[in-house]
């Protein structure tokens, strides 16, 4: 069961403690309980239980819940929230699009000394998931999407994909191709199958007994306490206010995300001396990748207004997509930035666009703008699957109620890549949207709007309307011992520190081509693994693949 109460003499009781229980920390909180009986494990969730509760687990409700209770609201300039405070974390909160990743997004982590993290490996424990994922169910599918794949096909001349994860088990990648995402969810009740309805619900409900497994729910960590390099306790406030002191007797597992690890990190005086001195924080340990290395899926957005309604029945709004590869062959060889493909390893034809289209006038950033949001509208939603520019993460305060700073640093790479995709994105939907009998649908162009045409008005229009795709990773990113910004190794373990590792979308060296999610939910299960092997289990000779 979830409890909000934790006593003073329960605090030395456990083995291993999860800090935050979102996406990865609910896998490794179930996985750890079944793969090692005999110890007890404790995660600590800042955000209620979703257990029950329609508003969470209701897949389409999901724009229902950017900006309220349940969301960190971390702002940035452009983009105001987007940051699950609940016990599945943003797999409660996010549309649960479902994508293995490429061979080559493998690839480049092995060859950034991510050993052990090969597509072979993260296939086996993608296929390993609780959750429930399949392609948008046809009952969900409707006309205006139907017609839109269509259209992309015969306007491109691409292939319509039955099952893009499919694809990419056999082809380790995909080149250009349009369809219907596949989804975590129930098609029979629309409920989320997130992390925590996969692997936490079934001992809530009882059908599984993890009498080792204590989640504490609406409690936040404040501090990690180290002495002599080893992470000895945490420091936890509960709901009623009271402030305790937890030492797990093994380890403790940072799984807080990509920003609240790190950010919890700084706040304990881990990370790079000179912004911790600065700020007047007491330096615990150097570690100068902490909140380096922010990574994410920058987007773009088109707009048409509608002749007519959409029909109703859909997954979640945004039920298909399109990729499309726009460089020449192999052009990833000639990236400059030394943290993106320092092998220079070769991308062929892999698809280097990606668009989602949105059943709905997702008009957030539109608005901003000083757009009109018509009530019946169509969005096709270009992205960078690889981009090339990177920002940071950091605090300006040590006072820990300030919110950290996220510098996304959108379109800087100086390459002009990331603007160059969306732009190529833009002109592509465009062409889209000429095509029969997607066209039929459409009544005008809301946003850019016909007027804007050159590549600079695109460009400029592009970048302005950007936004985030709500994947922030990287931050604490995995790496080889002679890399200065990794702050985690292949284990996952703390350089420098001992008895933490950390278990989220921190870790990701670079940014996978696709949705990011099955990836942290896989990083969740091989840190289970890791962890549980260290403890003497032998329950599953994979592990050591
Ligand atoms: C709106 C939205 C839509 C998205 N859509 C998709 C999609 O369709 N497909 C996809 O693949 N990806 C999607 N993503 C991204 C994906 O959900 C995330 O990359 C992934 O879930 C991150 O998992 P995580 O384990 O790193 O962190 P989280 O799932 O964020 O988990 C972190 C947990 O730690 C808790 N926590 C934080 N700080 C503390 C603390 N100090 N003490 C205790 N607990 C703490 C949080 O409350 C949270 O529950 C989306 C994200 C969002 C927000």
């Amino acid at each position: 069961m979830t409890t909000e109460v934790l006593s003073s003499h329960q605090v030395n009781d456990f083995d291993y403690v999860i800090v935050g229980g979102g996406t990865a920390g609910c896998v490794i909180a179930s996985r750890l309980s079944e793969y090692l009986p005999h110890k007890k494990i404790l995660t600590i969730e800042a955000g209620p239980s979703d257990f029950n509760n329609d508003q969470v687990l209701k897949l389409k409700e999901w724009l229902s819940l950017l900006g309220g209770d349940l969301d960190y609201d971390y702002g940035t300039t452009e983009q105001p929230n987007g940051k699950a405070k609940v016990l599945g974390g943003c797999s409660s909160h996010n549309t649960l699009i479902s994508f293995r990743p490429f061979e080559y997004d493998c690839q480049l982590w092995e060859s950034l000394g991510c050993t052990g993290w090969g597509f072979k490996t993260m296939m086996r424990l993608i296929d390993n998931l609780r959750n429930q994922i399949q392609p948008v169910h046809p009952r969900h599918r409707n006309q205006i999407c139907l017609d839109w794949i269509k259209s992309c096909s015969t306007a491109l001349d691409i292939p319509i994909i039955r099952d893009f994860n499919e694809e990419i088990r056999e082809t380790g990648s995909l080149q250009q191709g349009v369809g219907f995402f596949s989804v975590s969810y129930n098609p029979d009740d629309g409920h989320r199958s997130s992390a925590s309805v996969a692997y936490i619900h079934p001992i809530l409900r009882g059908k599984e007994k993890r009498p080792n497994l204590t989640i504490l729910t609406s409690a936040m960590v404040n501090k990690i306490n180290v002495s002599s390099s080893t992470v000895k306790s945490v420091d936890v406030t509960l709901k009623s206010g009271k402030k305790l002191t937890v030492a797990p007797k093994i380890e403790t597992i940072l799984c807080a995300g990509a920003v609240d690890t790190c950010r919890l990190m700084l706040l304990s005086g881990i990370g790079p001396e000179r912004q911790l001195s600065d700020l007047d924080i007491p330096v615990v340990h150097n570690l100068p990748g902490v909140g380096e290395n922010l990574l994410d899926h920058p987007e773009s957005i088109i707009m048409w207004e509608l002749n007519t309604a959409i029909p109703s029945q859909t997954t979640m709004d945004s039920d298909a997509g399109i990729f499309l590869r726009r460089e020449i062959k192999d052009a990833a060889v000639s990236i400059s930035d030394p943290f993106l493909n320092p092998k220079k390893l070769p991308d062929g034809t892999i698809a280097d666009i990606m668009m989602h289209c949105y059943q709905i006038p997702f008009s957030l950033n539109t608005a901003r703008l000083g757009y009109d949001t018509p009530l019946h509208a169509f969005c096709m939603t270009p992205n960078i699957p690889r981009p090339r520019s990177r920002g940071r993460i950091y605090l300006t305060s040590k006072d820990s109620s300030v919110k950290p700073a996220l510098d996304f640093r959108y379109f800087t790479d100086p390459e002009g890549y990331d603007t160059a995709t969306i732009v190529a994105g833009l002109k592509v939907a465009r062409e889209i949207a000429k095509e029969a009998p997607f066209k039929n649908w459409l009544k005008r162009e809301v946003a850019p709007g016909p007027e804007i045409q050159t590549d600079e008005e695109l460009s400029e229009y592009g970048r302005r309307v950007a936004h985030t795709v709500y994947h922030p990773a990287g931050t604490t990113k995995m790496g080889a011992k002679d890399d200065e910004w990794a702050v985690v190794d292949h284990e996952l373990r703390v350089r420098g520190l001992k008895n933490v590792r950390i278990a989220d979308a921190g870790v990701f060296p670079t940014m996978t081509t696709i949705n990011p999610m099955l990836t942290v939910l896989a990083i969740g299960e091989k840190a289970a693994e890791m962890i549980a092997a260290d403890a003497g289990w032998r329950g599953d000779t994979r592990a050591r693949l």
